[in-house]
């Protein structure tokens, strides 16, 4: 069900880091489209050998992403089998995971972190649309395709990446559901704890949260129903406790969730209009 990419139409270029069962590198693809040579800037994501056992969910990551497309998912062109390595050739998004990006450049502003917020929350409303649960929304797996700055008012541009291969559940609390951990299934309702978490790690700099602590500490979080430190901002502190409510069916809907970055990016907007008012 996606297009299978001949080996030796993959050009390797540099590593550009690991994940749990996947190695990335920059690369380039060349097809023939009407006799005409293209060659495209790609991602190679390249399933570790000896974790066979988990490419069924890497392929069905892929086969997720590309049987649909909007403009804040991530492309995925296709996949490439070769020898003992299963590649998933992606679009080269250009300055890589955002959890990384936010750790480096500690200067992005409340409304570009609002504006990226809103971003993933439409790209988890057109998932929802469709009946579709990503199943691991967090700031690894959202791309920066523009970096958008402060000088100019061109804005920041995400792109959700695959879901991955799925993880040890204990390693993803707290981006992981609490009931997924009894039920093991993936609801829409678990995109929407997941994007609480994200929305915490994007106001705290890309820090992970419960950064440090070991698997019996984080499954106790969940056994204690705790949550994450509160931000300052009390109107977003609560908008990341509804999404983390350990009810799925008291989690806001995806539009209710859109409504309210809305108003906080107006407040953000008024309060700092009011400061630039005060200091003529
Ligand atoms: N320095 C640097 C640098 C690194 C990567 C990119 N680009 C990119 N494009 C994609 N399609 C996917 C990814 N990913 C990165 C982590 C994951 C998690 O799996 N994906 N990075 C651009 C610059």
């Amino acid at each position: 069900q996606f297009h299978m990419i001949k080996h030796e139409d993959l050009t390797w270029k540099e590593s550009l880091g690991q994940g749990s069962f996947t190695h990335i590198f920059r690369g380039s693809k060349t097809d023939q489209r009407d006799g005409v040579t293209h060659t495209t800037e790609v991602l190679l994501k390249v399933l570790d050998a000896n974790h066979k056992n988990c490419w069924e969910s890497f392929f069905e990551a892929a086969s997720l992403m590309s049987q649909i497309s909007h403009k804040h998912l991530l492309l995925v062109y296709g996949i490439s089998v070769h020898k003992s390595k299963n590649i998933m050739v992606q679009e080269f998004v250009k300055h890589g995971a955002l959890d990384l990006y936010l750790k480096k450049s500690m200067s992005v502003s409340v409304s570009w972190k609002l504006d990226v917020a809103k971003q993933l929350a439409c790209a988890l409303n057109f998932l929802e649309e469709k009946n579709i649960a990503h199943g691991n929304i967090c700031a690894k797996n959202l791309l920066l395709a523009r970096e958008g700055d402060p000088s100019s008012d061109n804005s920041p541009f995400i792109k959700l990446s695959d879901p991955g291969t799925s993880m040890a559940l204990l390693d993803r609390i707290p981006w992981v559901a609490p009931e997924v951990l009894d039920t093991l299934e993936i609801e829409l309702e678990c995109d929407k704890w997941s994007f609480g978490t994200t929305l915490w790690e994007i106001f705290n700099n890309g820090e992970a949260p419960l950064q440090g602590q070991d698997l019996i500490q984080k499954q106790q979080f969940y056994e204690h129903f705790s949550n994450l430190p509160a931000l300052e901002w009390t109107e977003l502190a609560d908008l990341i406790a509804q999404c983390m409510q350990y009810q799925p069916e008291l989690r806001p809907s995806c539009r209710s969730i859109i409504r309210q970055l809305n108003s906080l990016i107006t407040s953000g907007n008024t309060q700092v209009f009011a400061i630039c008012l005060q200091q003529q």
